[in-house]
């Protein structure tokens, strides 16, 4: 038994020991298994790349990270001892007669981040179970990494890039570059890219065989399903396990209309052998927003069918009307307050979309080469023997009901991700991963995920990031706020020749001057947003941004140099003045 740093190590386990410059001061610690991080303070002490596992247990710092590469200075094996003790009551990793201490289904990324975390970190044994690889999804097929990896997040940014280069190309005219020969700005090789991209995802699946390999993390091959609230099966093979985690994310759902089995999902227009010349998709949310612009960007007409007044419903509104003009600027055809009620194919093998609005009036859209059906995903609960072991599954979307620790009403078995109705994001499946494995092998019970502040970014064009409340939703909870807003062309666009422009908001609570919602829409805004989620998290006040000095010229620092608000909304009667509160008149009125 010895004590290091703070963790108490019996047992065995292998790890590789050694030295590295971190500041110019030599570290000692151990890696391999991660396994020495405290449970208190994971990586207190670690440089960045140890202490970020994608890096340090599978050496992937060769393979184009951008985190600062670890100078091995001299690597020694040690033997050491570990234990973490059990957390929130519910768990540890003493597994005793089971095959596992945990047994994760689904591969993807909360699967992922919870098992190595759980076997790295915590030293639980730990096994996963996912479906063989394919791009497309289904219930036979998937692959480590999952949606986010393999047909969310990480396609649809290398497409939302790739589609981004037009703008630049026309652009760079403005500035001075010429093309060379016919006149014509560059063409896109499609499948060329797409061969590029799929690649990619091919790497990336391996990567993440090989992250759960680096941890130690058992990998099967085949669906799995839940017998009883220790047991499942993989293709047919028994394990036992004292933990079980559900990982099994969601999947796209289409509208039942006639003809609906002629649409697509989002699985499918990430992987397109052709582009399409024509292409229709319904819903405004994210994934229809986002489809909308790369494809756009690539040359394709788009129509975009939803049923409301405008896109992105649930996003401040005067974002969301501001995102409306800029769509429709950059030439997508939105047709708002329709829905779609028949899909048809004709001889010629193009589709026809028809669509009703509100007064009921038809309109027939011809000619199409893909209908994208982006209404919404459902999570993965059928097929998982969910009723057979006890576990609650809400009614109305599907979903599994989980206690704020991610724990199910079995209480072996715990639920993480999109399978759950929560916030449907990769990074706060990671965190939920992440809460998870500390609760439940860390010894941090009370350990749990937190959903204040969660920022996100629609990355259409333009982009939309936010973070915290809209004015409606501040309006509602504060009752007086002060909204601060900015709208200005991008400097690219002033020779460039864009039309587009940017806009930022503040919303203020003016009883407290805490910045409570920020909103932006242009370029780099999700880059922007991550940095002012930091502020907001942190409980940043107007005043204190006001004391920031901007970076000039950054389409930034208007978050900092926003002085006077657009307007103040008083919801809350102002305080009356009393002989009681002398100290309320002398208040003076708030600067900005
Ligand atoms: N950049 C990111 O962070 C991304 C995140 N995601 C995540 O994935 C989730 C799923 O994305 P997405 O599929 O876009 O889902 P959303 O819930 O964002 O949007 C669904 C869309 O479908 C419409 N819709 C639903 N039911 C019907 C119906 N019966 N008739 C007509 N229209 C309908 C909705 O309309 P209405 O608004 O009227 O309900 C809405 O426009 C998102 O919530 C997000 O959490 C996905 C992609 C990117
Ligand atoms: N911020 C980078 C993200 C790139 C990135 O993280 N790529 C991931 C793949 S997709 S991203 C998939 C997602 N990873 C993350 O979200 C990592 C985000 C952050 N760095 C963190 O550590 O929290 C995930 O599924 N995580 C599960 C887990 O970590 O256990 C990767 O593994 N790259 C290796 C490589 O390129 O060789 C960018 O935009 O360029």
């Amino acid at each position: 038994m010895m004590e290091m740093a703070g963790l108490t190590l019996h047992g065995l386990a292998t790890v590789t020991s050694h030295r590295l410059r971190s500041r110019g001061a030599l570290l000692h610690s151990c890696r391999a298994t991660g396994i020495l991080q405290s449970s208190l303070r994971p990586f207190a002490g670690f440089s960045p790349c140890q202490a970020n596992p994608l890096c340090s247990a599978t050496g992937l710092q060769a393979a184009g990270r951008s985190h600062r590469p670890c100078r091995l200075e001299q690597a020694t094996r040690c033997q050491v001892q570990v234990r973490a003790a059990s957390g929130n009551g519910a768990s540890s990793h003493d597994s005793g007669h089971y095959d596992y201490d945990l047994f994760t289904i689904g591969a993807g990324s909360g699967g992922v981040r919870a098992s190595r975390f759980a076997a790295s970190n915590y030293g639980a044994k730990v096994a996963i179970c996912e479906l063989p690889f394919a791009r497309v999804s289904s219930d036979k097929l998937g692959g480590a990494g999952g949606t986010c990896v393999l047909r969310g997040c990480v396609p649809k940014k290398l497409m939302v890039i790739g589609g981004e280069f037009s703008d630049s190309f026309r652009d760079s005219m403005g500035f001075g570059w010429e093309t060379l020969g016919n006149g014509q700005l560059p063409q896109v090789a499609w499948e060329r890219f797409m061969e590029k991209k799929n690649k990619e995802l091919e790497r990336l699946n391996g990567v993440y065989m090989k992250l759960l390999d680096g941890a130690g993390v058992e990998y099967f091959e085949g669906r799995g399903k839940i017998i009883d609230a220790h047991t499942l099966e993989v293709d047919g093979k028994r394990f036992t396990a004292k933990n079980i985690l559900i990982a099994v994310g969601a999947r796209a759902w289409r509208l039942p209309i006639e003809g609906t089995e002629l649409t697509m999902t989002s699985d499918e227009i990430l992987d397109l052998e052709k582009l399409p010349r024509k292409l229709a998709i319904i819903g405004s949310g994210y994934i229809a927003l986002e489809f909308a612009s790369i494809y756009n960007n690539y040359g394709s007409d788009v129509h975009v069918f939803f049923r409301q007044e405008l896109p992105l419903r649930g996003f401040d509104e005067e974002c969301r009307q501001f995102m409306n003009d800029q769509y429709a600027l950059r030439g997508l055809n939105l047709h708002p307050t329709h829905s779609p009620t028949k899909v048809a194919k004709g001889e010629d093998g193009k589709l026809t979309l028809w669509t009703k609005d509100r007064s009921g009036k038809e309109t027939v859209t011809e000619g199409i080469d893909h209908v994208l059906m982006a209404t919404g995903r459902k999570p993965n609960t059928r097929n998982l023997g969910l009723e057979d072991a006890g576990v609650d599954i809400e009614e109305s979307s599907g979903a599994i009901k989980v206690d704020e620790y991610s724990r199910t009403n079995v209480p072996s078995i715990w639920a993480i991700g999109d399978v759950t109705d929560r916030i449907a994001l990769t990074p706060v499946a990671l965190m939920e991963g992440m809460a998870f494995a500390k609760n439940a092998f860390g010894g941090e019970s009370g350990a749990k995920p937190d959903y204040e502040n969660v920022a996100s970014a629609v990355f259409s064009s333009p982009p939309l990031a936010s973070v915290g409340l809209t004015e409606e939703g501040a309006l509602a909870e504060y009752g007086n706020i002060d909204v601060f807003t900015s709208s200005f062309r991008p400097m690219k666009a002033t020779i460039g020749g864009g039309e587009g422009k940017a806009f930022m908001k503040l919303i203020v609570a003016s009883d407290s001057d805490k910045v409570i919602g920020v909103h932006m829409i242009g370029p780099d805004c999700a880059e922007i947003m991550q940095g002012m989620a930091v502020a907001v998290k942190m409980g940043v006040t107007k005043q204190q941004l006001d004391t920031v000095v901007g970076i000039h010229p950054s389409s930034a620092e208007e978050f900092v140099t926003m002085r006077s608000p657009a307007r103040q909304l008083r919801e809350k009667p102002e305080p009356q003045k009393t002989e009681k509160e002398p100290e309320l008149a002398a208040v003076p009125p708030k600067p900005y």
